[in-house]
């Protein structure tokens, strides 16, 4: 199902953060990167798609208006997973993500235990399974989380910065297995994250968000992505890489001064 967003705007106490925001789309079977600096609203913008914050604007999935539905049945198409985990509840991975499951899918059956069983092993969690969630590192935690989030089968699935907490492993690893996930279930996977080269190199589709929450590009990595955008958008020189054999390459070279100067 089609997500796309139109003419959304959002102001939390009185500062607006985002305005008039339009013309984005995400497909299923896509993985979509929403990426922009500190502070441009990459967050603010899942979370008015979740229904988490008040917006006014039109978000559809498809034909059907997410402000028409009940907060229970929004959640369960279209689900956000926060930046931060806040998951501290006394019980084992296994039993987390079980339960994660039954929010969206209440009937009890083996299929259920397989799943997640499955689920833990793609993720390389299962030696983990039977340890607390108190128990784990930052890392570890983060990869439950996106296992919590999948394993609900969301229509739509929005990571607030999924590789935050990862090593440069399991980010490979993570990000490999949401693209997969995505072709294979057909769901739209929207993902904020920091790091260019990971969007550029796993993303089908880019939303750039810039400073005051405007869309500065929409479209393909090698369409987004140019020194002089980043320059435009991050203020910084970089070099942006399509080598033939190997995946894209966005390198930071310096954080420009606002008269475009190299600071010290
Ligand atoms: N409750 C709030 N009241 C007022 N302003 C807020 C509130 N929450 C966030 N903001 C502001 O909204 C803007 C967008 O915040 P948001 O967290 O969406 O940005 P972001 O792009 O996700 O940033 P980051 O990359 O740092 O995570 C920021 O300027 C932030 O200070």
């Amino acid at each position: 199902m089609t997500l796309t967003v139109e003419a959304l705007s959002v102001t939390l106490g009185r500062t607006p953060v985002l305005q008039a925001v339009t013309g984005l789309r995400a497909a299923p079977g896509e993985v979509t990167a929403l990426i922009g600096p500190n502070g441009a609203g990459k967050s603010t913008l899942l979370k008015a798609i979740a229904g988490l914050v008040r917006y006014h604007g039109e978000i559809h999935l498809e034909t059907q208006d997410l402000a028409g539905l009940a907060h229970a049945e929004r959640a369960r198409r279209v689900y956000y997973l926060p930046q931060e985990s806040t998951t501290r509840a006394a019980l084992s991975v296994f039993e987390a993500v079980l339960l994660a499951r039954r929010t969206t899918h209440p009937a009890r059956g083996r299929e259920d235990l397989e799943r997640v069983e499955r689920l833990l092993h793609t993720l390389a969690l299962t030696p983990l399974a039977e340890r607390d969630l108190g128990q784990l590192s930052g890392g570890q935690r983060q990869r439950v989380a996106i296992a919590q989030a999948i394993v609900r089968e969301p229509q739509v699935l929005m990571l607030d910065e999924p590789t935050s907490a990862l090593d440069l492993h399991h980010q490979l690893q993570v990000l490999a297995w949401l693209q997969a996930t995505a072709r294979e279930q057909s769901i739209g996977v929207i993902i904020a994250i920091h790091d260019l080269s990971l969007a550029a190199r796993f993303a089908d589709h880019l939303w750039m968000l810039g400073a005051g929450g405007r869309v500065c590009a929409t479209g393909t990595p090698r369409e987004v992505l140019s020194a002089a955008r980043l320059r435009e958008v991050y203020a910084i020189h970089a070099h942006v890489e399509w080598p033939a054999n190997e995946p894209p390459r966005v390198t930071p070279l310096a954080a420009l001064n606002p008269l475009g100067g190299v600071e010290l």
